[in-house]
């Protein structure tokens, strides 16, 4: 028989929806959570995020875990038999499974209490525009908020039961990248008439990555990425207007400040070659994923011992350029964050990722034991 854990995600795997804008994703989770035993729950909404409190038995402290719930603008492109029914988006970076396995623990606790009271958070909006930051300011999480916090995320490339962390940095910082260029449109046979933004974006593109590679630190690490390029009307007219969507990460805070930097000077230098005018938006910024190093090494430690139980196995992995807001629960709350296996041969972001469904059920039981363990039972 499927887990009901297995059949949730399913279900929101067919409904993707963009960050704060997780309406129908929002539903289904209060209808699931209004199915359980409500002897020790509290739920408390926050714009399109959820907020669970499951009272414990002999509480002494409040532990947190947090999960997000937006999906991406993708085509999915998987041979899954329930695939999502909006069209262009799709949960390509697992959202659908942290939910699920979010619900798993919710479940496990509400029915059978830990000592200690448990915050699960349900976090709208990590793909952009982030969040963490605001629901950690809501009024709604004041008077909940953990004193210990932790998250998953799944890792296309480890097997099933795989645990993947370290102390100290995890995930990059981040920042989103906007750039708009404005020149003078024309008719194609007449470039020496107008100002070719198609051209100038081109140029750009190529002159952002020599600051990888030419002015950052070798021995430190960064990537500019560009997503998205739009520019033009039709293929005989002269592009006035072009638009460059991207990211920038950064391992160290101070690269990211010179990166920025030289962002703007090479910016600067495309409007006076190409007389047009560029205007920079940096969207929102994540801060790095600090992973606390007494509680990861904890956990580690923990998970070492619990292998002959659990099957789990640990690998002490290096850090990724990924981004996660989740930074920002970690900058307020001591936790840590890390990567759980899913076995498939697509990657984060890929429309035709495929997470095996068995990591549901290991990773409930991961964090479950975990977390009373830390309760003290
Ligand atoms: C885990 C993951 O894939 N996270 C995203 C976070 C995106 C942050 C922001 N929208 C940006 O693009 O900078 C990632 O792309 O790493």
């Amino acid at each position: 028989m499927i887990s009901p854990f297995v059949e949730l995600r399913r279900r929101l795997h067919q409904i993707p929806e963009p960050g704060f804008q997780e309406f129908k994703t929002q539903r289904l989770l209060l209808d699931e959570l209004a199915k359980l035993p409500q002897e020790r729950l509290a739920i408390r909404t926050w714009r399109t995020g959820i907020l669970v409190r499951i009272a414990g038995t002999q509480p002494s402290r409040r532990f947190g875990y947090r999960t997000d719930m937006d999906g991406l603008p993708i085509a999915e492109q998987t041979t899954l038999p329930f695939p999502s029914t909006h069209p262009g988006y799709m949960h390509a970076c697992g959202h659908d499974m942290h939910m699920a396995i979010a619900m798993g623990i919710v479940t496990e606790f509400a029915s059978t209490p830990m000592k200690d009271d448990l915050i699960v958070l349900f976090q709208p909006a990590e793909e952009g525009p982030g969040g963490a930051l605001p629901m950690l300011g809501a009024d709604e999480l004041q008077d909940w908020m953990p004193e210990q916090i932790v998250g998953l995320h799944i890792a296309p490339e480890y097997p099933v039961g795989t645990v993947a962390t370290k102390p100290g940095i995890l995930f990059a910082n981040t920042s989103e990248l906007f750039i708009d260029l404005t020149g003078k449109g024309g008719h194609a046979a007449y470039p020496h008439r107008a100002n070719d933004m198609v051209v100038a974006a081109a140029q750009l593109v190529g002159q952002l990555q020599t600051i990888v590679a030419r002015n950052v630190d070798p021995l430190d690490s960064a990537v500019i990425t560009v997503g998205k390029i739009e520019g033009g009307t039709k293929q005989n007219i002269i592009a006035e207007t072009a638009r460059l969507e991207g990211t920038i990460r950064t391992l160290s805070a101070q690269s990211m400040e010179l990166v920025k930097g030289r962002i703007e000077a090479i910016v600067r230098g495309i409007e006076q070659s190409f007389e047009c005018k560029a205007a920079i938006d940096y969207g929102s910024n994540y801060r790095q994923v600090y992973n606390d190093p007494a509680l990861t090494g904890e956990f580690m430690d923990w998970l070492r011992g619990e292998n002959e139980y659990t099957g789990v196995r640990l690998v002490e992995c290096t850090e990724a350029m990924t981004g996660e807001d989740f930074g920002y629960f970690l900058e307020r709350i001591p936790g840590f964050m890390f990567w759980f296996g899913v076995d498939t041969p697509y990657g984060l972001h890929h429309s035709r990722i495929e997470p095996n469904e068995d990591a549901i059920e290991a990773a409930i039981s991961t964090v479950t034991r975990y977390l009373r363990w830390k309760s003290g039972e």
